[in-house]
């Protein structure tokens, strides 16, 4: 087929006729597909697009979206196809479909426009790929290189990468920023006399409080093993020692329920540094100087750079 030239016969007539020996080489197609004239409605489509929708072409054709989709999903089309018909040619686009049963995929949409004999144009000859596989497979991926598994904090990567970033804003604008390296105390005891899960529970305990405790804008990153750095954004020397103050606090406070008779307590020590222009590297050195200052304090203590 000739697209978007004139053609020898004329295609939408073609194309509505649902010629039979054309209906049975796209339904041997496993990707959907589908035509539409110039008002956006549908003149046929192939096997693969009926399973894709879960609608009948016979129940298909002559309709347009606004017929066949809630209104949301029948603009998007509406639009996208208006798109292309004022610039002819090719169009690809990703989107989020529903069937008319509901259930979501994602999709790429590979879009031909097609003209008459008059060289207007006439239509649209649409193909998708689903591609719902891919994208979750690309979502798990991205979640696994950002998250650390065991308490869903960002990992020590991702948590470095962000952490550039808020430094470059604090340099630019000349903002605070405090850098707070908190380490469990005694943890290799913990996983001595309770085992390893109750070791990794205990962490997930600690996140979750720390998450609890922390503001939005927070950066919580698991640094290490039982280690973690909490990057506050816009706080000054004297409001992060409070800070600190308040989660070594809450920590010590809180106990790890074990069983009906026995409770786990831990605490943290936590190093500060605040931004003075030193580069991010020495900022987050000087936080571990401070950490081990706040271990050598007996622990369960918080020291300052
Ligand atoms: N269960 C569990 N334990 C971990 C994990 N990562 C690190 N650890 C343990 O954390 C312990 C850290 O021990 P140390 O570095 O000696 O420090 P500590 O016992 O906490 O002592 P201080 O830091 O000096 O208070 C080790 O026993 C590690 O095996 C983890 O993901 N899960």
């Amino acid at each position: 087929m000739n697209m978007d030239s004139s053609l020898d016969s004329d295609l939408i007539s073609y194309l509505s006729d649902n010629s039979p020996m054309l209906q049975y080489l796209i339904d041997t197609l496993p990707v959907p597909i589908f035509y539409k004239d110039r008002d956006g409605n549908y003149l046929g489509c192939n096997k693969a697009f009926e399973d894709f929708i879960k609608i009948e072409r016979r129940k298909l054709i002559g309709r347009s979206a606004f017929e066949l989709f809630d209104r949301e999903l029948a603009e998007i089309y509406h639009s996208a196809d208006q798109a292309l018909f004022e610039n002819p040619g090719v169009q690809n686009y990703e989107s989020v479909v529903r069937s008319t049963q509901g259930d979501e995929r994602y999709v790429k949409f590979h879009k031909t426009s097609f003209v008459d004999n008059n060289n207007e144009v006439a239509g649209l000859i649409g193909v998708i790929f689903d591609i719902t596989a891919q994208k979750r497979l690309e979502s798990k991926l991205i979640e696994q290189a950002t998250y650390d598994d065991l308490t869903g904090l960002y990992n020590r990567r991702e948590g470095l990468h962000r952490m550039g970033e808020l430094y470059e804003l604090t340099r630019r604008n000349k903002m605070h920023l405090a850098v707070l390296m908190l380490d469990v105390d005694h943890f290799k005891r913990v996983n001595d006399q309770y085992g390893h899960q109750i070791g990794d529970q205990a962490l997930q305990f600690i996140a979750d409080s720390l998450r609890q405790t922390s503001r939005q804008s927070d950066i919580l990153v698991r640094y290490g093993g039982e280690e973690f750095l909490l990057f506050l954004p816009d706080v000054a020397e004297g409001d992060a020692v409070t800070f600190a103050e308040r989660y070594r606090k809450m920590l010590a406070a809180k106990a790890m329920r074990l069983s009906k008779s026995q409770q786990l307590h831990l605490t943290v020590s936590i190093g500060i540094s605040c931004y003075r222009r030193q580069s991010l590297t020495d900022l987050i050195h000087e936080a571990d100087i401070a950490l081990y200052e706040a271990k050598s304090r007996d622990r369960n203590n918080v020291c300052s750079y």
